[in-house]
């Protein structure tokens, strides 16, 4: 079942290690699908090399697993937590991408001090506080931070993306790693210079009102 929507799922999986934001088996990829509303994630410690469609396992909103001959992935009840409690979200990212995980290990936000944020978040990338892995309480935790953002840290731990589509959450999730590698850059030259709310908001409405076809 949902046989195009897994292989569209190992497509962007190798999306993300084609942009360098996962290694060996950590991260993971799931989607919504809009008919059924039945989730599609992949499966717990799957390499990436080798990863096929029978590596997904399709779940409904009550965590039970409908198909799928593998475990789902140690996320899978905070990814429906968060499909559960946002009804816009149809795909959902997790990475340990090296920028973007360091502010994590420390807490930190990434600051909403260039363009590029501006027009891909509107805001400050948050950091929510150390959850354990396994139950749903990184999707709680994402959900209680994330606010307008489509991308939140979580501590210690790394990166989780949220989008209309799986593809924009991988889209959120490399323009993550991309935001926090130059924000980095800059905090190595000197103190990196804040951009106004007013002018957040002006950048995030022409992009995503404005810009492209
Ligand atoms: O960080 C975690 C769980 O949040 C890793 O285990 C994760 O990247 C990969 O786990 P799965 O292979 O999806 O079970």
């Amino acid at each position: 079942m949902l046989e195009n929507l897994k292989k569209e799922l190992v497509d962007l999986h190798m999306k993300l290690v084609e942009n360098h934001l996962v290694v060996w088996t950590g991260g993971n990829v799931s989607a919504r699908d809009p008919e059924t509303g039945l989730i599609v994630i992949k499966a717990s410690g799957v390499p990436y090399e080798g990863m096929g469609p029978e590596h997904m396992v399709v779940m409904d909103l009550d965590g039970k697993v409908v198909e799928g001959k593998y475990k789902p992935s140690s996320d899978a009840f905070s990814h429906i937590y968060v499909y559960k409690h946002r009804a816009d979200v149809f795909g959902m990212v997790h990475t340990h991408s090296n920028y973007a995980t360091a502010f994590a290990a420390v807490g930190q936000p990434i600051p909403c001090v260039l363009t590029s944020m501006g027009d891909e978040f509107g805001c400050d990338i948050p950091c929510g506080g150390f959850v354990l892995i396994g139950d749903d309480a990184i999707g709680k935790e994402v959900l209680d931070n994330i606010g307008m953002s489509t991308a939140c840290l979580i501590q210690n731990h790394g990166v989780f993306t949220i989008g209309d589509s799986a593809r924009a959450a991988v889209k959120s999730a490399v323009m993550v790693e991309d935001a926090a590698h130059t924000v980095w850059i800059a905090k190595q030259l000197g103190s990196v210079i804040p951009i106004s709310k007013e002018n957040v908001e002006k950048l995030h409405y022409r992009y995503t009102h404005i810009y492209g076809q």
